[in-house]
């Protein structure tokens, strides 16, 4: 059985911050474990990349040669990965072994969990390959204390359950 974290949140909230600081802690304490980049628009890591949705499909391209806007474009990326799920994902999945540890660093739009499964469906190739799956909430512990912050980010986690449930068990951390 692999072990896999999907780190989700809205955008701005840590998520690569997060990956990075758990990247240096477990090289730390001598575990192993590997960062996959899932945003198709990222471009700087502070981490070791181990796989790159951009290897497949990247958000420059998309908008180049579609003529997209950043928000289509994000969603045309992630149906793309969805399309190649048993093919580009599985054959990079390929490389892990049994017990090996994958943190996933995904965008952070709301769109991804609201208007299309692809996270969804995400998370059940995963389990299908006997990963063992959690997902990980952040959030700006600012955006909680203030009073019109607040319900837009509720209304977001409550979006986000909807991918949460799929994985066996669910985090929720303040940055
Ligand atoms: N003060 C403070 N700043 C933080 C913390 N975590 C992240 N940041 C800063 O917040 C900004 C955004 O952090 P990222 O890790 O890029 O956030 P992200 O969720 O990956 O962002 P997207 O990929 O754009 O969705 C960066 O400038 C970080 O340095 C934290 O715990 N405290």
């Amino acid at each position: 059985m692999g072990y896999a974290q999907l780190v989700i949140g809205p955008a701005g909230s840590g998520k690569s911050t997060y990956c990075s600081s758990l990247y240096r802690h477990c090289e730390t304490v001598r575990r192993t474990m590997h960062i996959v980049n899932l945003d198709p628009a990222a471009e700087n890591f502070d981490y070791p990349v181990a796989m790159d949705i951009r290897e497949l499909i990247s958000l420059e391209d998309v908008m180049e040669e579609l003529g997209l806007g950043p928000n289509g474009g994000l969603i045309y990326c992630m149906e793309h990965l969805e399309d190649n799920l048993d093919d580009w994902l599985a054959e990079e999945l390929d490389n892990y072994l049994d017990d090996d540890y994958l943190v996933f660093d995904c965008p952070g739009q709301i769109e991804l969990f609201t208007h299309v499964p692809v996270l969804r469906n995400f998370v059940d190739h995963l389990k299908s390959r006997n990963f063992n799956v959690c997902a990980v909430y952040l959030l700006d512990s600012q955006v909680c204390i203030r009073f019109r912050t607040l319900p837009p980010c509720i209304v977001c986690f409550c979006c986000t359950l909807t991918v949460v449930q799929r994985a066996y068990s669910f985090l929720f951390h303040m940055n």
